[in-house]
């Protein structure tokens, strides 16, 4: 990485960034929208089992990048949880009534 040489050029290098993990997020989203559309119960969507498969690759795959691995498992946590309750969001209004 070439070193930035003020707070200013820090700041819009971290911006420039963060535009392309929105672009990134956007398009996880909609694989999780797909997901969501397979599953059919609260369960299914938590999916705990899956949840610890894809923190620990994040963790592994932090490591090898040099990412710190808490880092990487508190973020992804933190996506993962938002994106379910996206999906749990939807399940509920999609579901059909009683
Ligand atoms: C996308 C899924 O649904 C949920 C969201 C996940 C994610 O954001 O990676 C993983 C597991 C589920 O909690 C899935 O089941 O694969």
């Amino acid at each position: 990485m070439d070193q930035p040489t003020s707070l200013t050029e820090v700041r819009s290098r971290i911006d420039a960034i963060d535009g392309d993990l929105i672009a990134l997020l956007a398009e996880r989203q909609g694989l999780v929208r797909a997901a969501a559309a397979f599953k059919t119960d609260e369960q299914a969507v938590r999916a705990p089992d899956r949840v610890a498969k894809v923190v620990a690759l994040a963790r592994e795959r932090a490591e090898a990048a040099g990412l710190a691995p808490e880092v990487a498992e508190s973020v992804w946590r933190a996506m993962i949880g938002a994106f379910i309750e996206l999906e749990l969001t939807e399940h509920a209004t999609h579901r059909p009534p009683a």
